[in-house]
C-alpha cells in the first residue's frame, strides 16, 4: 500500500487520525504534556522552527545558541527542559524555536515526531519548519562537510519509509523540501572554509552490521563486500548515512511540516552547522 504526501495549503500542521478528534484528552505521554495538563496554544502557539536531534545535551546547547543570538530576555544558561517529568526526551524553547532530542534510530524519532506533530496542531501553529541536526558516517565526502539532505533513501538506495501497520507494510514517501534544501545550502555559503553539498542520506536500521561496519559484535561480511555496498550507495547519490531521516522525512511530510535534513558527518556541535540554521531561521 502507498499514501502520498499532504501539504493542506492552509500551513496548519495536519494529523490524519480521525480517532483524535473523539478523544476526551490527547496524552502526549513521552514528552509529558497533554491538552488537559497544559495550555498547548499559549505555550506553543508561536513555534515557527523545530529542530530535533539525537542527544539531550546537544538540544540544550542549541536552544541557549539560539536564546543568546535571538539576544533574548534572561540567562540562555536558565533554559528549562519543558518535558522534564519524562526521561525519555529533552525540549527547550527559545523563542519561536524549539529544540528537541528524539534519541537513536527510527523507533524513538517516530513516538517523538507522532507525539510532536501532534503537540504543533493542538497549538495551532502555522508554518513551521523543522530540521533535524544530526551526526551522520559521510561518504566520500571531504571530512568536516555537512549534507543537507535532499532525500532520504533506506538500506536499498530506495526514496521510501516502510512502516508495518496490522500486519502490512505501508510505504510512505521521503522527499524532502527542495526549496529549503537550497536556501540552507546558501546560507552555509555566507559562511568561510564551510563546506557543504546536498546530496541523498541513507537511513539504516543498525549503526554497525547495518552501516557496513567491521567491528561490531557481529559481522558476517568481507572488507571487500563491504567496500562494494558504499561503493554502490555512492553511485546511487547517498553522501552520508545515518538512523533517523527516513521516519523523519516520511512523517513530517505527510503532516505538512517543511523539512530539509541536515546532516554533520563530523562530531556535533559543528559551531558552523549551527550557524548556518540559525541564518536560515533569522531569514525565513
Ligand atoms: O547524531 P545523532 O542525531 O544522534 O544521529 C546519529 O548518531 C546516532 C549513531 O551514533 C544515530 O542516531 C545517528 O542517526
Ligand atoms: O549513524 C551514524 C551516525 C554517525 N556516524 C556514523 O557513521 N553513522
Amino acid at each position: 500500500m502507498t499514501e502520498t504526501t499532504g501539504y493542506s495549503g492552509s500551513g496548519l500542521v495536519l494529523v490524519k487520525n480521525p480517532h483524535l478528534d473523539l478523544l476526551e484528552e490527547d496524552v502526549l505521554y513521552h514528552l509529558d504534556l497533554g491538552t488537559k495538563t497544559h495550555n498547548l496554544p499559549a505555550m506553543f502557539g508561536d513555534i515557527k522552527f523545530v529542530c530535533v536531534g539525537g542527544s539531550p545535551n546537544r538540544m540544550r546547547a542549541f536552544a541557549q545558541f539560539m536564546h543568546r543570538e535571538l539576544g533574548l530576555a534572561g540567562d540562555a544558561e536558565d533554559v528549562a527542559d519543558i518535558c522534564a517529568g519524562s526521561d525519555r526526551y529533552a525540549m527547550y524553547r527559545a523563542g519561536p524555536v524549539l529544540s528537541i532530542s528524539h534519541g537513536m534510530g527510527i523507533p524513538s524519532i517516530s513516538i517523538m515526531l507522532h507525539e510532536l506533530i501532534k503537540l504543533l496542531h493542538h497549538a495551532k501553529c502555522r508554518d513551521v519548519t523543522i530540521i533535524r541536526i544530526g551526526t551522520s558516517g559521510g561518504l566520500g565526502i571531504e571530512a568536516g562537510s555537512v549534507v543537507i539532505t535532499d532525500t532520504a533513501v533506506d538500506s536499498s538506495f530506495q526514496p521510501r519509509f516502510e512502516q508495518v501497520v496490522l500486519g502490512d507494510v505501508v510505504v510512505r514517501s521521503t522527499e524532502l523540501d527542495k526549496e529549503l534544501a537550497e536556501e540552507l545550502l546558501a546560507c552555509s555559503r555566507e559562511i568561510p572554509d564551510f563546506p557543504t553539498l546536498i546530496g541523498h542520506t541513507m537511513c539504516t536500521y543498525d549503526f554497525y552490521e547495518g552501516q557496513g561496519r567491521l567491528d561490531g559484535a557481529l559481522c558476517s561480511f568481507s572488507s571487500e563486500k563491504k567496500l562494494a555496498y558504499l561503493r554502490r550507495a555512492y553511485d546511487a547519490g547517498v553522501r552520508n548515512i545515518e538512523m533517523e531521516s527516513t521516519a523523519f522525512a516520511a512523517l513530517c511530510g505527510m503532516c505538512g511540516l517543511k523539512a530539509p535534513a541536515d546532516h554533520i558527518p563530523t562530531t556535533f556541535p559543528s559551531s558552523n552547522s549551527v550557524k548556518m540554521v540559525k541564518t536560515l531561521i533569522f531569514s525565513l
